[in-house]
């Protein structure tokens, strides 16, 4: 049985980490409708592991507002903070260089890990094809669906019933 409390207490800290920041989108929905969606797609695919629900919903958090992992290591445990770490981006290095990486470090990263990645993909793919964000070209588009694929490839085997849904949409954008 999850902890219920210990799970809504980690959504209300990552919604006031999130708390100034909006998507990219045309409505500028707050951030935090992310992480919330990201770990309901873990749900529906069955997973009822704590930490893994917990690195969920802080996933951005270290990467994209002022969190450190240690505070994370601090607050909710260093099994937590392990998960959130692995789905941090170095953002001290170019762009280029930070989706490189993304794609050589997938298949080393935790089982955990592993299936925050997957939904995190199968998020951002689905939000991609609700509406693009501002700026943002069908170029742009296709290039991160193309991206995410070799990504989503690295954590094969993780989470099987978000695996078959990424697997659909590849196939519908990128006919691969
Ligand atoms: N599809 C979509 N994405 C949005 C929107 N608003 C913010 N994002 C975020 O933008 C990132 C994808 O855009 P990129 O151009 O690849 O990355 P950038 O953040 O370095 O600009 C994702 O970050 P991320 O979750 O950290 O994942 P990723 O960088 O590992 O892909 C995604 O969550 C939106 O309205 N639609
Ligand atoms: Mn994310």
């Amino acid at each position: 049985m999850v902890n219920l409390d210990l799970l809504l207490q980690t959504a209300e800290y990552a919604a006031k980490k999130h708390r100034d920041q909006r998507r990219k989108d045309p409505e500028q929905t707050p951030y935090i409708n992310h992480p919330l969606g990201v770990t309901r797609l873990l749900t529906s695919a069955g997973i009822t592991h704590l930490p893994t629900l917990q690195a969920a919903l802080l996933h951005d958090t270290v990467e994209d507002t002022d969190t450190t992992v240690s505070e994370v290591c601090t607050v909710f445990g260093l099994e937590v903070a392990t998960i959130v770490k692995e789905c941090t981006d170095d953002t001290t290095l170019p762009k280029a260089e930070r989706k490189r990486r993304q794609i050589l470090a997938a298949p080393t990263v935790s089982l955990e890990a592993k299936r925050v990645k997957l939904a995190d993909k199968l998020y951002n793919l689905r939000d991609l094809l609700r509406t693009l964000p501002l700026g943002w070209t069908d170029e742009r588009k296709l290039e991160y669906f193309a991206w995410a694929k070799k990504v989503t490839d690295g954590c094969q085997g993780a989470c099987p019933p978000l695996e078959d849904q990424l697997k659909q949409l590849y196939q519908e954008v990128l006919g691969v």
